[in-house]
């Protein structure tokens, strides 16, 4: 569905990716973990178009969208979250859905129907300003927005940064069903390492800007070494 290969990304002068390649599957959840500043936020802002990588491919659905301009690869089926920022705070759920589809084209109807049977949670708080909202809330939101162009593919950056265990689990059921439900395609940066291969299926590590271990989530969440560096506390429990 998605697949990268040695890209190198960063600013200006300064190379933050040093030649990263991945692969994502439909229906698939893959988890990118490392350590911070590694260039996790930066590999997703490339794929999803606002960084220009200086070398290496991007393909979706096999089309090489390497230098596509953020709304083509929207259109094509790629939907991107970011980390910050990502509800429009003064207007409604409702309002919010709706500039999921601004660029592309389908009727918000239709459309807000189908994310709300995705997302039925939406319906409580379909008409409350999005930035009076909990987390949580609008975590959920955000998810709503990006599921209103209908993508094959989501790159999720921490959607889990801030909220407590309670809406973190809720946000984490909800991106497993959007992903073996609906097919989706889910890219999850995460610093929640340990949840986040609950429910995914492959993890990626990176360090230093580079491809450093991949696997099954499991074997991942299994190897005691990688537990103790890149799991952190959680390294006993696994
Ligand atoms: N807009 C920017 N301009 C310049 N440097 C940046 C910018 N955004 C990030 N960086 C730098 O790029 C490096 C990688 O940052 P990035 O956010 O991709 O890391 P990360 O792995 O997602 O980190 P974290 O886990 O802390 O979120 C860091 O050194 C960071 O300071």
């Amino acid at each position: 569905m998605l697949t990268a290969e040695s890209l190198v990304a960063g600013y200006g002068e300064m190379q933050i990716l040093h030649g990263v390649s991945l692969e994502l599957a439909a229906g698939e959840i893959v988890t990118i973990i490392g350590p911070n500043g590694c260039g996790k936020s930066t590999l997703l802002k490339t794929l999803a178009g606002l960084l220009r990588p200086k070398a290496g491919t991007i393909k979706l659905k096999g089309i090489d969208i390497t230098l596509a301009p953020t709304r083509d690869r929207l259109r094509s089926g790629l939907g991107y979250v970011p980390q910050v920022r990502n509800v429009f705070a003064t207007m409604s759920v409702e309002e919010n859905l709706r500039m999921g589809l601004f660029a592309v084209p389908g009727s918000v109807k239709e459309r807000q129907a189908v994310v709300r049977e995705i997302l039925p949670n939406l319906a409580d708080y379909w008409t409350a300003t999005a930035g009076k909202l909990s987390g949580g809330q609008q975590q959920v939101v955000a998810l709503g927005r990006a599921l209103m162009a209908g993508p094959s593919v989501l790159l999720l950056d921490e959607p889990s940064a801030g909220l407590s265990p309670k809406a973190t689990d809720e946000v984490f059921q909800h991106i497993r069903e959007i992903s073996h439900r609906q097919g989706v395609g889910v890219l999850l940066v995460e610093q929640n390492a340990h949840k986040a291969l609950e429910i995914s299926d492959r993890c990626y590590i990176l360090a230093e800007g580079k491809n450093q271990i991949d696997g099954s989530a499991e074997s991942i969440m299994n190897n005691p070494v990688v537990g103790k560096i890149y799991l952190g506390a959680h390294a006993e429990a696994v």
